[in-house]
């Protein structure tokens, strides 16, 4: 058994962290971790998350120079479920003692001079680490994920458009000039644990945010290599993301060709599953399934994805990584096989 520390295992994605890394076949917990002066260090983890009371009896410790220690000798990788500044902070002490880390922040995820500066608001200091990070978008970079020392697990919203996307792209399906235009709904477990105005219950209502400046539009346009227009939305629900992708078909596709992009893609992949019908929400939440199904009128193609933003789009990803980084079955923890 392999032991995983996890820090910020008080959040919503830790928390899913700590369930997968409990039932996993080959992952057993070394460490509940939340920050050092946290108001929840010491108090039982299920004192925040009781669906665990009775399966994971562990507290929630404070991330002190001890604690960093004791991950040094004691664990055999990292988990960071923690916040952009936190996760860049913490990984290359870890890494420097040999441990993989899988980061779910953005901290690693592009690379690129003045990204950091533009659009997390803070100058990255590392950036040879963040070269050699693997962007961990399973189905996509398997050879980059098992080579890599630093793994940078995608954002939530980047998942369910690339898995959409990228199938097309690579058959050279997309027509030119046009910008795929992905307009996505996530529910509010996206924003994180931490109270604030915009996620609190009375507040909430469908609506648009981040137009034109959210940081998940470069990040999808970088890593599938062509400028999309990005729109996401908060929903008044908790957990999952409905991604609508509007894609310009170049002339002449066929809908055989649509069917093999997404069937050479994905044939054989467990977790990408191509539904059959148009996919939704309550099919995926709580499950580490990415669902797409695609219809078209012409040129004209309108794809749809959907994931759980806790899962796909975070924590069971994470775990993907680590099954590919480690030579587990690709599911393993995650799907019965
Ligand atoms: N929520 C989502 O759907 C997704 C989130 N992500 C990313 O994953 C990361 C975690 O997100 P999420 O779980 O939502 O966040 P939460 O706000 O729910 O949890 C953050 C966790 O980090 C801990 N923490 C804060 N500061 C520190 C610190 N200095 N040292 C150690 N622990 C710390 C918090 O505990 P405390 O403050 O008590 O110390 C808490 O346990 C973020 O980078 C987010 O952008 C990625 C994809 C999807
Ligand atoms: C609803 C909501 O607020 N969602 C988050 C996305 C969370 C996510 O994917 O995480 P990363 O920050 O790690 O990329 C947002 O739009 O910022």
């Amino acid at each position: 058994m392999l032991k995983a520390a996890i820090i910020g295992a008080s959040g919503y994605t830790g928390a899913e962290l700590a369930g997968l890394i409990h039932g996993h076949p080959h992952l057993t917990l070394a460490g509940l971790y939340v920050s050092n002066g946290s108001q929840d260090a010491h108090k039982p983890f299920t004192s925040l998350h009781p669906r665990w009371r009775g399966i994971i009896d562990l507290p929630l410790l404070p991330l002190d120079d001890e604690a960093i220690s004791r991950i040094h000798t004691e664990a055999d990788l990292v988990l960071l479920a923690t916040a952009h500044e936190v996760s860049h902070d913490l990984a290359p002490g870890f890494l420097a003692k040999g441990l993989p880390v899988f980061d779910l922040s953005g901290a690693f995820r592009v690379p690129g001079e003045g990204f950091y500066d533009q659009f997390y608001g803070f100058h990255h200091q590392y950036g040879d680490w963040l070269a050699k990070a693997a962007y961990g978008l399973a189905e996509w970079n398997q050879e980059a994920i098992k080579a890599a020392q630093l793994i940078a697990v995608p954002g939530c919203y980047p998942t369910a458009s690339l898995s959409a996307l990228k199938p097309l792209q690579q058959a050279g399906l997309v027509a030119e000039g046009a910008r795929p235009i992905i307009s996505a709904v996530s529910g509010v477990s996206g924003a994180g644990r931490k109270a604030s105005m915009n996620n609190s219950f009375c507040e909430v209502s469908l609506k648009p945010y981040g137009v034109f400046n959210h940081r998940h539009q470069p990040e999808i346009s970088y890593h599938l290599g062509k400028q999309v227009v990005f729109q996401p939305h908060l929903g008044n629900f908790i957990r999952g993301i409905l991604a609508t992708v509007y894609v310009q078909l170049k002339d002449g596709v066929s809908d055989q060709q649509i069917a093999a992009a997404y069937h050479q893609a994905y044939d054989g992949q467990k977790i990408v599953r191509l539904a059959g019908q148009w996919p939704q929400i309550n099919d995926v939440a709580g499950t580490p399934f990415c669902d797409l199904h695609w219809g078209r009128d012409g040129n004209q193609l309108i794809v749809v994805s959907a994931i759980d933003n806790l899962l796909k789009g975070a924590a069971s990803q994470a775990i993907q990584c680590i099954n590919i980084h480690q030579g587990f079955s690709p599911v393993a923890g995650l799907i019965k096989e």
